[in-house]
């Protein structure tokens, strides 16, 4: 259970004692996530960044979940990857084929991973005509704000520097308005080469929800949820806001540990 828990115009704050009750509580929300998107329109469309968040979702591949979640149904798509081979260490399909997906009976053709045999630029270009099949065929919603697929759940970390997916501070992917899914070729986190969701893709989706455990990450969750002006460069993080979906951010005590909490009340 969460120490603290709060809403605020949209967007929802849980704080938790530690990475275990965080990781208890985030296998209930995906859950039951999951169950609401099937009964609405048949599948849940999941995408998955990369970090610590895989390890953090482990209990999925428990029970009940293992049971009781409609695995056949998930759509998994990667708001991020690393370019470079599918069983390379860096890539973040193999964190999850290793950490989740090989544990549970999704359904290999509904793994949407990266084409990793072309440059990053192709392989943007590529995961972004997946995702437009997806949408024409109805089995990604699409947003009735943008034309943006409109994603049941888009799962996010944050680095110590603000960043979320592969969109970092003062990159020019952040302007980006038009790509659904773009590239970058000097990631300061390693690997440098790396496809990423655009914000418009990701502020379109219907839940967003960003996943941060550690006092590394404390500075940044502070300046992002207490809103502090100006944070220079502005960190991405705190661009997340979905236009007309729910965002929850799962944070463990100790990357929560400088929030004045003036910005949410129980
Ligand atoms: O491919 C990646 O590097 C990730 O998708 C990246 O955006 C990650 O989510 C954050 O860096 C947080 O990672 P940690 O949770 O491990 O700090």
């Amino acid at each position: 259970m969460a120490l603290f828990g709060a809403k605020k115009d949209g967007r929802e704050l849980k704080i938790y004692e530690n990475t275990d009750e965080l990781s208890t509580d985030l296998a209930d929300y995906i859950a039951e996530l999951s169950e609401a998107s099937v009964k609405e329109h048949g599948v849940f469309a999941i995408a998955l960044s990369g970090g610590s968040l895989i390890s953090l979702m482990g209990k999925l591949c428990e029970a009940p979940y293992n049971k009781t979640v409609d695995w056949a149904k998930w759509y998994i798509f990667w708001a991020d990857e690393r370019v470079v081979a599918k069983n390379h260490a860096d890539s973040n399909y193999k964190l999850a084929k290793d950490g989740l997906l090989s544990k549970v009976p999704v359904v290999p053709s509904h793994v949407h991973s990266i084409n990793d045999t072309v440059s990053a630029e192709k392989a943007a270009e590529d995961y972004e005509f997946v995702i437009r099949q997806l949408v024409r065929t109805r089995v990604i919603n699409v947003s009735d704000i943008s034309d943006c697929p409109k994603f049941d759940l888009i799962l996010l970390g944050m680095g110590p520097d603000g960043h979320v997916a592969s969109l970092f501070p003062s990159h020019l992917v952040l302007d980006e308005k038009e790509e659904w899914v773009t590239f970058i070729t000097d990631s300061p986190k390693p690997p440098p080469e790396r496809i990423t969701f655009t914000l418009p893709v990701i502020n379109s989706a219907s839940n967003v929800a960003v996943v941060v455990t550690g006092g590394n990450k404390a500075d940044s969750v502070h300046l992002v949820i207490d809103d502090v002006e100006p944070d220079l460069p502005s960190l991405p993080a705190k661009l997340v806001q979905p236009t007309k979906g729910n965002l929850v951010w799962f944070v463990d005590k100790t990357a929560a540990s400088k929030l004045d909490g003036t910005k949410f009340s129980e």
